[in-house]
C-alpha cells in the first residue's frame, strides 16, 4: 500500500509540473478521498515530507497535500497558518508590526495579571503559596503556547512574541538581585519568599519559552510538546506527588512513582491536546496514528529525565525541557 502510494504522489507531483490547476485539484480530490476512506493511511513522502491524515480526526478544511490559502478563520483573532508564500506588500507589512505589538504587549500584560491574580488569591489565603507557585508555573507557559496564533503570520512575529519571556528575564533578574522589590512576583513564584530564587527555577523556565517560540513557534510540534512536558507534566508532577506521593522512587527518594506517573499523563494529554490546537488551526499537518506514540515515548523521556536526582547539577526546568526538545526533533524530524 506504502509503495503504490508514493508512486502515487510522484505522479501527482510530475502532473503538477505538467498542468494547471484543474489536474492538481483532481489529484487533490482523489488523494483527499483516498486517505478518508482508509482506516489510517499514514506515510511520509520525502519529497512532500508531508505526514497525511488518518480518518479518524479529519484534518481541517485544506487540501491536505497543498499549503491552505489563508481564510479568515473561525475565530477572527487567531490566525490560520499561511499555506502559499505570499510576498506580504508594505501595507500588510506595517499592519502585521502593529498587530504583533499589539499582541505583545496584550501577552505582556496577561502575564503580570496572571502573577498578580495568583498573589492575590495567595494573600487572602484562598490557595497555598506552593499551589500559587504550581499553578502558575503550569499556567504561564501553557498560556504563552496557546497565544501563539494571535500574532501575524509575518517571519517577524516569532520575535515580537519572544519579547514576553525576555523582559519577564530581566525582571527575574531585576528582582532577583534584589535591585527593585516586586513582593507580588517573589511571593508567587519563590518556595521561600527569598528573591534569588528568582535566578533559578523561574528564570530557566522564561528562558525555555524563550527559545521554543523563537527555535520552533507554531509550524513545528517540538516546541509546544516541551512546553506541554516542563509546564503540564512538571507542574501537575509536583502537585499530585507532594500530596500522594508515598511511596518513593528508589534512585530518587525526593520524587515518587505517583508524582511521575502524573507527569507522563499529564505531559502527554496536554502535548496531544496543544497539537490538536494547532492542527485545527492549519499549523500543523500530523497523523495522529503515529503522533500518539511519538508523544507518549516524549513523555516517557521528559518524565524519566525529571525523574533522576541531578537537580543539584542541572535544573530541572533545562534538563527536562532540552530532554523533551531532543525526542520531540528525533522523532518529528523538525
Ligand atoms: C513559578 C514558575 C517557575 C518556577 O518553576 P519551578 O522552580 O517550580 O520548577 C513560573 C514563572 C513564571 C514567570 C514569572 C512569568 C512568565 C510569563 C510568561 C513569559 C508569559 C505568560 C503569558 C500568558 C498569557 C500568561
Ligand atoms: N516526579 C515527582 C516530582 C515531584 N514530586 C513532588 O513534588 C515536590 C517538588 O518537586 P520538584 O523538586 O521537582 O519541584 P520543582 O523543582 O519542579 O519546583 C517533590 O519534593 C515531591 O514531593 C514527586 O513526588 N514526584
Amino acid at each position: 500500500m506504502e509503495g503504490k502510494i508514493t508512486w502515487f504522489n510522484k505522479i501527482y507531483i510530475k502532473s503538477r509540473e505538467l498542468s494547471g490547476l484543474a489536474l492538481d485539484s483532481l489529484f487533490c480530490f482523489i488523494s483527499f478521498s483516498a486517505a478518508r476512506m482508509s482506516l489510517s493511511l499514514s506515510f511520509t513522502h520525502p519529497i512532500l515530507s508531508r505526514h497525511v491524515y488518518s480518518a479518524v480526526f479529519p484534518p481541517p478544511r485544506f487540501l491536505f497535500l497543498s499549503p491552505h490559502i489563508p481564510t479568515t478563520s473561525r475565530f477572527p483573532i487567531l490566525y490560520r497558518a499561511p499555506q502559499r508564500a505570499t510576498a506580504l506588500s508594505a501595507t500588510a507589512a506595517t499592519a502585521s508590526i502593529f498587530r504583533d505589538t499589539a499582541a505583545s504587549a496584550s501577552v505582556f500584560a496577561g502575564a503580570y495579571a496572571l502573577v498578580f491574580t495568583f498573589d492575590i488569591l495567595t494573600q487572602k489565603e484562598l490557595i497555598q503559596q506552593n499551589l500559587s507557585r504550581k499553578l502558575v508555573h503550569i499556567l504561564s507557559g501553557l498560556l504563552f503556547a496557546i497565544s501563539w496564533p494571535i500574532f501575524s503570520n509575518a517571519d517577524e512575529a516569532r520575535y515580537f512574541a519572544s519579547l514576553v519571556p525576555l523582559i519577564n528575564c530581566l525582571r527575574l533578574v531585576i528582582h532577583g538581585l534584589s535591585l527593585s522589590d516586586d513582593q507580588s512576583l517573589i511571593k508567587s513564584v519563590t518556595r521561600e519568599g527569598n528573591p534569588k530564587e528568582l535566578l533559578r527555577g523561574p528564570l530557566y523556565y522564561v528562558a525555555m519559552l524563550m527559545l521554543c517560540a523563537l527555535a520552533f513557534w507554531r509550524e513545528s510540534p517540538v516546541g509546544v510538546i516541551c512546553l506541554a512536558n516542563m509546564c503540564g507534566g512538571d507542574g501537575f508532577a509536583d502537585i499530585i506527588g507532594r500530596k500522594y506521593g508515598s511511596s518513593k522512587i528508589p534512585y530518587n527518594q525526593s520524587k515518587s512513582w505517583v508524582g511521575s506517573i502524573s507527569m507522563f499523563v499529564s505531559g502527554f494529554i496536554i502535548s496531544i491536546g496543544m497539537l490538536y490546537y494547532y492542527s485545527a488551526l492549519g499549523y500543523l499537518q500530523l497523523d495522529w496514528g503515529y503522533t500518539m506514540h511519538r508523544v507518549a515515548l516524549i513523555s516517557l523521556v521528559a518524565t524519566v529525565v525529571e525523574s533522576l536526582p541531578i537537580t543539584m547539577l542541572i535544573d530541572d526546568n533545562i534538563s527536562g525541557p532540552l530532554a523533551s526538545m531532543l525526542a520531540a526533533y528525533l522523532t518529528f524530524g523538525q
